[in-house]
């Protein structure tokens, strides 16, 4: 059975293979490319850590530089120059989005928002998501329930710290983002479910680069057991949808009309507006609202534990951190949204742990929908497109010798923002698939960590030093940290609670 694949693979590679080296006699050249195998293409060479493996390539093959996952053509940008060419001049050619298997199974045939191809049905649900859930108003109207989460998470830390007992504060972050985000669009987290470790799971899924995905006639074989591991995340996230969803239709028609949440307004949408160009059925809204959970809950999270586990590794930044809050809140009270304006050193630090820990190290992978030729190479249509923001970050050309090091103030006097407007620093993508969720992503990372290390004094515990704390990193879609941050808090606000 193995062999007859394996001949399949072959004669298909061949035939595949075919058109593009005819392409490349056309004067038309692909991308500097490292030797691969014959049917595996470069898949071998990519590791636990593809971002890590695919930066070193590229010193030697360039920022442009194509590789071929089994029979998939793909190619690794890593410059700022490359990136620009592929997400602002020729956005609109790599605006789309591959089909893979995990967000087929995952996201209910990639009816969701962060995988859908380019074309109507994306712009629709974009802008929907983006009016019901990310504009500046909407972001206004959850503040409360932002405000509450993180307060109930710095009283029970308040209370660990009267015992001097050790706080896993990963645990602790992810609460307040799992509580404000369920507030927003479930209207309120259901004890019933746990779908946090699914919803990692599956981004984990969707980072995993399957044999199946590049060489589908081994698809069946599942190879690397994800299919398995895919339909116990969809048994999970499934049946926790298809209840809340019930609950929220049996609940609509006492609310007449009035919309609580982002699922209500969901299924009002689904009711009452389904248009030509926006036809949403059950399958839509489950895919949307996954969507919605996963991005907003996994980032934040990520990106708030790089930032506290570098303040704790760098105590300088963490003083200085503090003296701002100090000068600009005080010490009588907590921190509040409004004033996130004036702790502009705070932004920087984020900024800088966005460089060195970007959340999404590749982005989403992006693909071509047509053939182009860029810098006199050839890109074939279907190209996935990766885009190594974490090689980016720390290149030397780019950043200094220190690239490396962890140091807020290389931004200061630069015109470099976290919008994607220079290349250098993509922590939310740019262009057309740039995040949605950029302005709440980046409130609830700077209101987190502000507030705890406002209230708190943290340290490591056992007598740890800031060198021994372990860096390492678990590759998926997202790059969270291996390891849970503990800490022993110390209280240092003069109220009480
Ligand atoms: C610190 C927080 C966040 C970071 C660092 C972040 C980062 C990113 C990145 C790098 C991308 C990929 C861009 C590309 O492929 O070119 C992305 C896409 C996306 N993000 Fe975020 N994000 C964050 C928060 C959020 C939040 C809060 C939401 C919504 C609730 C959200 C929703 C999305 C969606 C829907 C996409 C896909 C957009 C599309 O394909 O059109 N993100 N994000």
């Amino acid at each position: 059975m193995i062999i007859f694949a394996l001949l399949l693979v072959g004669l298909y590679s061949f035939y595949y293979l075919l058109p593009l080296s005819l392409r490349s006699k056309n004067g038309q050249v692909l991308p500097p490319s490292p030797l691969g195998l014959p049917l595996l293409g470069h898949l071998h060479m990519l590791g636990e850590f593809p971002h890590r493996n695919l930066a070193r390539l590229a010193k030697k093959y360039g920022p442009i530089m194509f590789i071929r996952l089994g029979l998939v053509p793909a190619v690794v940008v890593t410059s700022p120059e490359a990136a620009e060419l592929f997400l602002k001049t020729h956005d609109v050619v790599f605006a789309s989005r591959p089909k893979i298997q995990v967000a087929d199974c995952l996201s209910y045939g990639q009816k969701n928002l962060g995988f859908a191809q380019y074309g109507p049905y994306w712009r629709s649900i974009r802008k929907l998501c983006t009016i019901e859930l990310l504009s500046s108003s909407k972001i206004e109207l959850f503040k409360p329930l932002r405000r509450e989460a993180l307060f109930n998470c710095v009283k029970a830390m308040k209370n660990a710290s009267e015992s001097r007992s050790v706080v896993d504060v990963t645990v602790k972050i992810e609460s307040v983002i799992e509580d404000s985000t369920y507030r927003m669009i479930c209207g309120s987290k259901d004890e019933r479910f746990n779908i946090m470790p699914s919803l990692r799971e599956g981004l984990k899924l969707g980072g995993t680069f399957n044999v199946g995905d590049f060489i589908p006639c081994l698809g069946a074989f599942d190879l690397q057991g994800l299919t398995a591991r895919m339909k116990a995340c969809n048994v999970v996230l499934d049946g926790f949808l298809e209840t809340i969803i019930d609950e929220h239709v049996r609940d609509a028609k006492k609310l007449q009309g009035q919309h609580r949440d982002f699922i209500d307004v969901m299924l009002s949408l689904m009711e009452f507006n389904n248009t030509r160009e926006l036809h949403l059925d059950r399958d839509h809204i489950k895919a949307i609202v996954l969507d919605m959970l996963a991005a907003a809950m996994d980032t934040s999270s990520t990106a708030i534990e790089w930032v506290i586990a570098e303040l704790l590794k760098n105590p300088r930044v963490m003083k200085l951190v503090q003296e701002e809050l100090e000068n600009v809140v005080g010490l009588e009270r907590m921190v509040e949204e409004t004033d996130l304006i004036k702790l502009s050193y705070l932004k920087l630090v984020i900024m800088e742990s966005m460089r060195i820990h970007p959340v999404a190290p590749l982005l989403i992978p992006h693909e071509s929908t047509e053939d182009i030729t860029i810098n006199g190479y050839f890109i074939p249509k279907k190209c996935r497109v990766l885009i190594n923001t974490w090689a980016i970050g720390r290149d030397p050309n780019v950043w200094s010798s220190n690239a490396e090091e962890f140091y807020p103030e290389r931004f200061i006097g630069t015109t470099i923002d976290i919008q994607g407007h220079e290349f250098q620093f993509l922590p939310f993508g740019s262009g057309r698939r740039k995040c949605p969720g950029l302005q709440l992503g980046m409130i609830v990372v700077q209101i987190v960590v502000a507030q705890l290390v406002h209230c708190f004094n943290l340290e490591l515990p056992e007598g740890m030093s800031p060198n021994d704390l372990d860096m390492s990193e678990k590759f998926g879609l997202t790059l969270p940290r291996a390891k849970h941050l503990l800490a022993i808090p110390t209280y240092r606000l003069r109220n009480s609670l």
